[in-house]
């Protein structure tokens, strides 16, 4: 069947290649015949089963064995029985010469190439294109399995050959197709499984996966690039194998070694929908089946040959019911290790090749004629061969990267046709027949120009809208800046509208001071200086309290000043003593606080009511008393009468005036001083700020404020001293104030707004270094 297959190929090749205009003679038609038989040829037949008969050796020759085996025809052996005698007429129909049929037979004057090339270089390319194929050698110990297999170093077996072949035929297409070798190689030794590539591993465990394919758990798989890297790791694993000599063989192998080639293929030139072809190539040499009364094997290698024995007959009856016409057998592949690994090769997706061995001993009778009872078995094993595509598709992600490899391939293929076009085998480019490689150089030219032209116009493309968007910016800061710009004008025209406002009030206030009496005003300002020049005696220390209670003499305040000149000093000082006896001259009673023992006046001439007497006589020292008034609550303030409150403002009132003349003379004296001693006039080391807040607004509002509680305020510093005075109830009052209005209850009109305005100038205004103290008495 398979013969008239490919017979009708061979027929319908001849007309397809007239159709093409091939010539039926020439190599193109060749060629093309060779391919349509390597695609069609494993859908004709999926197993194939081969016999080689190894040439007598010496040992047989010496032990006066005849051949027996015989090829006759191509494909057709005879194997004489050794025990039949013509002259014997008992057994002259009992004959056991039979004649065997196989795809191919070789003697033993077939070379191994010859050998590989008829039975397994044809499984190269459909390996590559994503086969599965096995080639196995199969026969009695002794047989030539190895030789036939792995060779020797001047006649390479079919492992090197084929493996050469393969990277061969992945060099004719290497330009499009991308490949990846990998290799392992392992033996199953007494029913154990061992990586000779790497036998460190150890046992290795069999298992199967998902799809029923067959796996070595733990197996390396080693990539190779060339055949020479294929055999370096082809020789390292047979010096791992397990070999021992037999009475059958001097090298008899004790293990059956599978070498496993797979090759990824994948074309270069990516598109969405990428093929992944993989092929596997399985190269199996069996140990030898063999006769423990043939080998004479005792202890370990009897054992291994049992165990080389059951996974043969497991190996048979697999086939046997491969080979079933009912196709009703269960196939046990499951009784070895060997038949589990030649599963897929047996009965599944595999184009398998079977190398059957024997020996043309007549003395190997038995031996041979089993091996061509289950070579002719296996030739009837069918299996279903189909090849390995997998399609990958790709995701929109990797669409770039396949278009970036396209334009890869594209620019590859250019130089290719310029290499072409300028190697001298291609001939001028000026030529008639390269008229149409010129015009494919001229629009390849032309194209590279226009993309030149499209990558241009995109980056100028690119900068106009780089230069769009700056443009953009700017303007947003421009609109930014002018936004910015109008809020701070409204700013500042609030601003001013808010210093015209205030202007205005400080004009109002002007008014109101107008509105206020000449005295008042005078008073006020002679009030504030005489504050002022006590606090800056007191705040600088030369004032002690002794004379504190005493009219200020400001000339010790230079004391200090001048103690390095005592010149200057003592001339001050003379001033200063002639100016006090002068001043004593005048007024007796300077020494003492004239300006405040008015209030003895007040209090002798009766202008005063009885409980302002009584509070007043306590500045004379009653100390005691005015104490134990202040406990009993005699002493409230609130119990002033607003008789005695009138007085006390208008004998203030002149109090006042008296000492602010009295103050300007002094004052002038001190200027005069100054101006004697050529120095300028000295600042007493308060800052304007402090001085004003000594009577600021905000003081006289904080009068306002407590005027309806204490008659007269006591303004002091918070200096230790001043505490002291507290804490003893020596109250010394500094100044005072009456210019202001009393409160009266239930009176609303223009004098309180002046003293809500006056509140919220203290409020502001008063410096934290300031307290005003009220002093029930008013001293
Ligand atoms: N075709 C051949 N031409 C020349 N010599 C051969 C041929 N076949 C086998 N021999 C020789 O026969 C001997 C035994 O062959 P081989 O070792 O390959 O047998 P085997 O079947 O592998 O044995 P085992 O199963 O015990 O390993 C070797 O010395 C080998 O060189």
């Amino acid at each position: 069947m398979a013969k008239i297959c490919e017979n009708y190929v061979q027929k319908i090749s001849k007309d397809i290649a007239r159709w093409l205009g091939y010539d039926a003679t020439g190599p193109r038609f060749q060629k093309f015949k060779k391919i349509l038989l390597t695609e069609i040829k494993p859908f004709l037949t999926t197993t194939q089963v081969a016999l080689r008969i190894r040439p007598l050796n010496e040992d047989e020759i010496l032990m006066g064995a005849t051949q027996i085996a015989h090829k006759v025809q191509a494909k057709m052996v005879v194997l004489m029985d050794p025990m039949e005698d013509p002259e014997d007429v008992l057994r002259a129909n009992r004959s056991r010469e039979k004649k065997y049929v196989f795809d191919y037979t070789f003697d033993g004057a077939a070379s191994q190439e010859n050998v590989f090339k008829t039975t397994s270089q044809f499984l190269i390319p459909n390996v590559i294109s994503g086969y599965n194929a096995t080639v196995f050698a199969y026969g009695a110990t002794g047989a030539g399995k190895t030789y036939t297999m792995l060779g020797t170093d001047d006649e390479p077996g079919i492992m090197a050959r084929a493996l050469n072949d393969l990277f061969l035929e992945m060099d004719k297409t290497s330009d499009d197709m991308a490949y990846k070798v990998t290799m392992s190689y392992l033996e199953i030794y007494n029913e154990m499984i061992r990586d000779l590539l790497n036998p460190s591993a150890g046992i290795l465990d069999l298992r199967e996966d998902a799809k029923g394919g067959v796996q070595v758990a733990g197996l390396s798989e080693v990539t190779a690039r060339s055949t020479n890297e294929v055999m370096k790791m082809l020789l390292k694993g047979n010096k791992e194998r397990t070999q021992e000599p037999t009475a059958a063989n001097k090298t008899s192998s004790r293990s059956h070694a599978v070498l496993q080639v797979m090759i990824k293929q994948q074309n270069k030139v990516r598109n969405t929908q990428q093929e992944v072809r993989m092929g596997k190539l399985f190269m199996i040499d069996l140990a030898g089946s063999e006769r423990a009364a043939n080998t004479h094997n005792r202890g370990k290698r009897m054992v291994e040959g049992a165990h080389i024995n059951r996974s043969l007959l497991a190996l048979g009856n697999c086939i046997n019911a491969l080979t079933d016409q009912k196709g009703s057998k269960y196939v046990n592949y499951r009784d070895s290790k060997l038949t589990r690994l030649l599963k897929d090769a047996l009965g599944g997706n595999c184009k398998t090749v079977m190398i059957a061995h024997i020996s043309p001993a007549s003395i190997h009778f038995e031996e041979s004629r089993n091996t061509l009872v289950y070579a002719d078995r296996a030739k009837h094993i069918k299996t279903k061969v189909r090849r390995n595509v997998t399609d990958v598709s790709f995701h929109i992600a990797q669409y770039t990267n396949i278009i970036q490899e396209l334009r890869e391939e594209i620019l590859r293929l250019r130089h290719r046709l310029q290499d072409k076009t300028t190697s001298p085998k291609s001939g001028s480019p000026h030529s008639g027949a390269n008229i149409q490689v010129v015009q494919a150089e001229v629009l390849a030219a032309k194209r590279i120009e226009l993309n030149k032209l499209k990558e241009q116009l995109l980056i100028s493309f690119k900068d106009q809208m780089e230069l769009r968007k700056s443009l953009m910016e700017l303007n947003n800061a421009t609109m930014e800046i002018s936004l910015e710009t109008n809020r701070n004008q409204l700013i500042i025209s609030e601003w001013d509208v808010e210093r015209t406002k205030s202007a205005r009030r400080e004009g109002n206030d002007r008014e109101h001071n107008i509105e206020a009496s000449k005295d008042l005003e005078d008073l006020y300002n002679l009030y504030k200086q005489e504050r002022e020049d006590r606090m800056l005696l007191e705040d600088s220390g030369h004032l002690s309290p002794e004379l504190r209670l005493k009219a200020p003499s400001l000339v010790s305040n230079y004391r200090s000043i001048l103690q390095d000149d005592p010149e200057q000093l003592g001339t001050l000082l003379e001033v200063d003593e002639r100016s006090q006896r002068s001043r004593n001259t005048l007024s007796p009673s300077y020494g003492d606080d004239k300006i405040f023992s008015r209030r003895d006046k007040w209090a002798n001439d009766g202008s005063l009511t009885g409980a302002w007497r009584n509070e007043t006589s306590l500045s004379n020292g009653d100390q005691g008393s005015h104490l134990d008034n202040v406990e009993s609550g005699k002493s409230s303030p609130s119990k002033l009468s607003h008789t005695d409150r009138t007085v006390i403002t208008t004998g203030t009132r002149n109090i006042a005036a008296l000492a602010a003349k009295k103050r300007s003379k002094a004052h002038n004296d001190l200027l005069n001083l100054e101006r004697q001693f050529g120095g300028e006039p000295r600042s007493l080391g308060l800052s304007s700020q402090a001085r004003d807040s000594y009577l600021s607004q905000s003081s006289l509002a904080n009068h306002d404020r407590k005027y309806g509680d204490s008659v007269l305020p006591t303004i002091k510093t918070t200096s230790d001293d001043n505490l002291d005075n507290i804490s003893t109830g020596t109250k010394h009052s500094i100044n005072t104030d009456s210019t202001l209005p009393p409160i009266r209850d239930g009176r609303v009109g223009r004098g309180d707004n002046r003293r809500n305005r006056r509140t919220k100038g203290y409020e502001y205004g008063y410096s934290p270094q300031v307290c005003i103290i009220l002093h029930p008495t008013g001293v």
